[in-house]
């Protein structure tokens, strides 16, 4: 029975990367199925050190397999903010909409042609030997008008993603797992976890090709 852990306790987030993972653990946990609240403090300034950070420390706990996931929203016209700061660029304990609506305020003046924006994901993933590999993804797009669609989590009712004309909110779960940056940094993920946990792919096992 192999366990993964994942260091987070957002649930839209959750979600994706049970969708995203494949079929390489039994049981997918997330912080959300755990009784003990844990709380760990993200003040990495990069993805990659706050991504770090969720994983070790869970791993530190649990000593099981473990991945973090580190992402957010960099919008080319505000120097790459809110980036790190995504999920706190309202206020600690302000919701989705209110983010929503504070990007919007903010790029008010902003004209379309100037929108442009990417969403990045960093994951961690720790073995049970205490290996640390790490992939990125990014997914480009541009920030809307106003808040489209009923699907996903976070800021995807503003971000209609480069090649499609409507909001991930707007996309189907599949769709949007075809293309996203953390479907991107899934992919490479699970090219590691081939090697990790499938000896016989008979390739070499450089993980740092994938970073
Ligand atoms: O696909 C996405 N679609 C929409 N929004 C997204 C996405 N991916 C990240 N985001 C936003 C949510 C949050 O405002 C921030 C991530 O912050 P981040 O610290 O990585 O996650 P979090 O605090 O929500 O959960 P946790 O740290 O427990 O994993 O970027
Ligand atoms: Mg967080």
């Amino acid at each position: 029975m192999k366990k993964l852990l994942v260091a987070t306790r957002n649930k839209g987030k959750a979600q994706e990367i049970k969708n995203l993972i494949g079929d390489f653990f039994d049981d997918v946990l997330t912080l959300l199925d755990f009784a003990e609240n844990i709380h760990i403090i993200e003040d990495g300034k990069t993805f990659e050190e706050n991504a770090l950070k969720k994983a070790k420390s869970i791993y530190g706990l649990y000593r099981l397999p473990t991945l973090a996931d580190d992402s957010g929203l960099e919008v080319d016209a505000l120097g790459g903010r809110p980036g790190v700061y995504s999920a706190r660029y309202a206020g600690d304990n302000a919701t989705d909409e209110e983010r929503i609506k504070k990007l919007l305020e903010e790029l008010k003046d902003v004209p379309y042609e100037k929108r442009d924006a990417q969403f990045v994901c960093v994951l961690v993933f720790i073995d049970e030997n205490g290996r640390v590999y790490q992939t990125k993804g990014v997914c480009r797009g541009k920030i809307g008008f106003e808040p489209r669609g009923e699907n996903g989590f976070g800021y995807d009712p503003i971000f209609i993603p480069e090649g499609y004309s409507v909001t991930f909110a707007e996309l189907e779960t599949d769709e949007k797992n075809r293309i996203s940056h953390r479907a991107r940094a899934f992919e490479k993920l699970k090219m590691i976890l081939g090697e990790i946990y499938n000896e016989d792919t008979g390739t070499e096992r450089h993980p740092w090709n994938y970073l």
